[in-house]
Order: C-alpha cells, then structure tokens, then sequence
C-alpha cells in the first residue's frame, strides 16, 4: 500500500486520458462501439440509440452527437458492402480476422467520408486519435491514417464503381433473397436497400387536402407521402390534433383485407404500436387490441388516444388470452424477421440470421392457429407480416392452410381493392417488397416489403 503508484485508497492510479476532450472523439468512439454491438453481438440498433434505455456510451451524448451517431450507423450499414470493398482495395493484406475494433474504426470514418457531409480531413484525424486512444488499435494508428487518407483521395472514382460492384448485404440475406425472388428481382431489392424510405402517413379523411398541406403525394392506398421532412414529425399539421399517423403503405394493406368491418367485433393480436388498430377502429369496428409488452401497449394506448380512437387493450400474451365470446374477425400482424424493413432498419440484415427467420416461421405458425381459435366459425382472419421471406409468408401460409381442414383460404380478389391488384399472387395472397410502387423518383418510391393472406374458419 506504500507503493508510491498506488492511491490512497488502494486502487491503481488513473493516468489522465490524453484525448478525453478531443473534440468529436466521443461520438466516433460511440459510433465504433455501437457499430461492434450491432455487428459482433447482432444488437438491434434501434434499441441501442433508444434516447431511454440506450447504450450508456449514446446516452452520455448530447442530442446532436446522438443524431450524428444515428447518422453514421445507419449509413456504415447501408453500405457496408461497399465500405468493405474501399477499405479491402486500400489494404496490402486483410486485416487480422479478429482486428474487430480497427475495422470498426476503419468503416465509422469511411461511413463519414464517402456519405455524409463531413470533410475528409476531420474524420480522417478524429479516426486517427480515436485509434491512438485505445489499446486494441494504437499500434494500427498509421494503418488508420494511410488507408482513410488513400480512400479520400480516390473517392471520386472509387466509390460509383464499388457501388456498382458491391453487395450491401450478408450472404445469407442475398442467397434468401436471390431463392425466393430470382436473381434480377433480388438486385432490385437490394439497390432499394440502399435508399431510405420515405414518409407514408395514413390519414383520417381527406388525402388530398393533407397531401397538398404537407407537400405529399397521394399514393394508390389512400395514405400520403412526404418527401424529406424538416424537423420533428410531431411538429407536422395534423399530428397533434390526431389527424394522421406515419404507416408504410404496404403496412396499410392487411387491415384493409377485412373488407366491410363496422359494427363487426375484431380481435388485433399483436397491436402495438396501432398502426392497424388505429384502422380498424377508424373503419367502424369494435375493437380488441392484444399487446404481450406492457411498455408498447402503453405507446399503443397514447397513439389511440392522439388519434381520438377508442379500442379495447389487453395487456396479454395471445396464447394466455381467453375470450368471453369468439370473434367476429382477427388480424393477427405477426412479430416476424422484419426484412422487409431494411430501408427504416439497415442493421436487420446484420443483426438476424436464416434460424431467425425459421424460429419466427414457427411461432407464427402456432400464433396462426390460436388466432382460428379465437375466431367465429365463418369468420375471416388476416395473417401478416413484414417479413420478405417465404418461410414467413407464402410458404406458412400454404402449409397451415393445407393441414387444417377446419379453415379456406379466402383469396383476395383482383378489383376487390383496387391498390392490392398490383401485389396479388396467383394465390390470391398479397407480397409487397422495396423494389414495388414505383413513382418515378427512387427516393419517392417502393414500399415495405410485407405479405398478408386471409383464410376462413369453417361454419
Ligand atoms: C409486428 S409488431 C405489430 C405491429 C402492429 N400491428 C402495428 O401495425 O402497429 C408485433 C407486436 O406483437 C407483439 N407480440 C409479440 N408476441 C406476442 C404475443 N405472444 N402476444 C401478444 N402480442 C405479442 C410485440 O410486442 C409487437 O408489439
């Protein structure tokens, strides 16, 4: 204890960090440690940069910091195909397989250079430090100068060809891909992979005038789309007088399959956070929404109640819950792989596996048959899910179908909803992806990729 290294109290003698006040250190190291969570511990992004319950490394930054950092992860994932690429051309040899902090390091600046507005020279020093400050790295501080400085400066060049050439995606996710849709389908998913999706809105009345007060578009589903929007959402006319919700067209879709439900009394089993229940509701019915996550049921309930809509919420999980009486109808909008997401959420591909998708294929199935259950004989029930893959879809919905002869499928018809024709399979069951809706402008089209089927109970 007399040794001079030591404290007072005993413990080792904290040398001052030389970089502590470096500015915009805090972020990149935020940014790195993320990137590794999401892509070494497959941690889904959004619940790391959630401004509540995030990682303590976000959550120590102010709110521009974390935009940045959002920024910065969301494009690293976007085009982590092609930073990959740029990085590897810059490298005499690859890195060490388990250089996992120095590619991190590497890609975070990358992600800055080539896509975001920040000047080369800043990302390039920033990562430079950032290397320096960390024991994994500060040997590779020069690696970290050399290649950044060599991709700067053959960007112009370098990058459009990469982009033509790199796949911004895992393998498993474009062999999934490529099986179910076909080669030139998959590139085409794949391309809208790279663009952010824009803004749909589900209005209560009136699309027209809300598309020409909010500078949308009216689109074939009845919703508006925005271009890019200044600013918080919630600062938009309309939203706090409850006059519209954000909802994916093609997320507009399976609710709208129940057809005619007023006065109909409908179960919504995986409700939050409402999107659909807010439809069903505003369509007449009398609604049941099911949420097992207490935590989402109470944003399902402050969304109902934005939108001035009375439902009835159940804080239960589906296979516990006991109806007084059967259904007249049921969604049942499945928790799922969420690929057809990968515009809102670019780390999806990262963070989920093919045993993912066959885990969800599964509960959904058994969720599939509890939702007959609870149905009326006679009555219709819509299954969906924003799922790109077949196992969760077509596939599902084929096999449940066929082994239970107590329900039919009950096709959705061409002209019986008009924006559905362009998505009906010979099935009559209804597939959305990022490469559908096309209105001209990439950043103005293509939807989330979603399936959706109805089948009946047998009277
Ligand atoms: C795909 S999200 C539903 C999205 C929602 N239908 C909408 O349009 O806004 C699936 C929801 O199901 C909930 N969930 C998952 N398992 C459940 C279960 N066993 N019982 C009830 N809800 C469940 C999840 O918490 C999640 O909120």
């Amino acid at each position: 204890m007399t040794d001079g290294r030591r404290r007072a109290h005993g413990g080792p003698a904290r040398k001052p960090d030389p970089f502590a006040h470096t500015p915009g250190l805090a972020s990149r190291k935020a940014a790195a440690r993320l990137l590794a969570a999401i892509v070494d511990a497959r941690t889904s992004l959004d619940g790391l940069t959630d401004h509540e319950n995030g990682h303590p490394q976000f959550l120590a930054l102010d709110m521009r910091d974390r935009a940045l950092v959002r920024a910065i992860l969301t494009t690293a994932l976007r085009f982590r195909g092609t930073i990959q690429a740029l990085i590897d051309a810059r490298l005499d040899r690859p890195l060490p397989a388990n250089a996992h902090a120095l590619s991190h390091v590497l890609h975070v600046a990358a992600a800055q250079m080539l896509f975001l507005d920040v000047p080369d020279s800043a990302a390039v020093d920033i990562a430079v430090t950032q290397a320096k400050s960390d024991p994994r790295t500060s040997r590779f501080a020069a690696l970290v100068n050399g290649v950044l400085r060599e991709i700067a400066r053959r960007k112009e060049r370098a990058l459009p060809a990469a982009l033509a050439e790199a796949v911004d995606a895992p393998e498993w996710f474009v062999e999934r891909l490529e099986n179910a849709y076909g080669k030139t389908q998959a590139a085409a998913i794949l391309a809208a992979h790279r663009i952010e999706a824009p803004i749909d809105l589900t209005v209560k009345s009136n699309p027209q005038d809300w598309a020409e007060r909010l500078g949308g578009t009216v689109l074939p589903t009845g919703g508006v789309r925005l271009g890019t929007v200044e600013g918080p959402i919630t600062e938009l006319p309309g939203f706090a007088e409850g006059e519209w919700w954000v909802q994916d067209a093609a997320a507009a879709i399976p609710a709208q399959l129940l057809g005619d439900i007023a006065g109909l009394r409908v179960a919504d089993l995986c409700a939050a956070p409402g999107g659909k229940t807010a439809q069903l509701a505003l369509a007449g019915a009398d609604v049941t929404a099911l949420e097992i996550s207490a935590n989402r049921a109470r944003r399902l309930s402050a969304n109902l109640e934005r939108l001035g809509l009375e439902v009835e919420i159940v804080v239960s999980d589906l296979f516990a819950f006991e109806p007084t009486t059967a259904f007249d109808a049921v969604l049942l909008d499945a928790p799922c792989s969420s690929t057809g997401t990968v515009r809102r959420h670019p780390d999806v591909p990262w963070t989920k596996g093919p045993e993912d998708v066959a885990k969800l294929a599964a509960l959904q199935a058994r969720m599939l048959a509890r939702a007959v259950e609870m149905v009326k004989p006679g009555g219709l029930i819509v299954f969906s899910n924003c799922s790109l893959d077949p196992l969760e879809g077509e596939a599902l919905f084929r096999d449940f179908v066929a082994t239970r002869p107590d329900t039919v499928p009950e096709p959705v018809k061409p002209g019986e909803f008009g924006f559905a024709d362009p998505f009906l399979g010979d099935d009559g069951t209804v597939r959305t992806t990022p490469a559908g809706l096309d209105l001209g402008e990439p950043a103005l089209s293509g939807l989330d990729g979603f399936f959706a089927a109805r089948l009946r109970r047998r009277s």
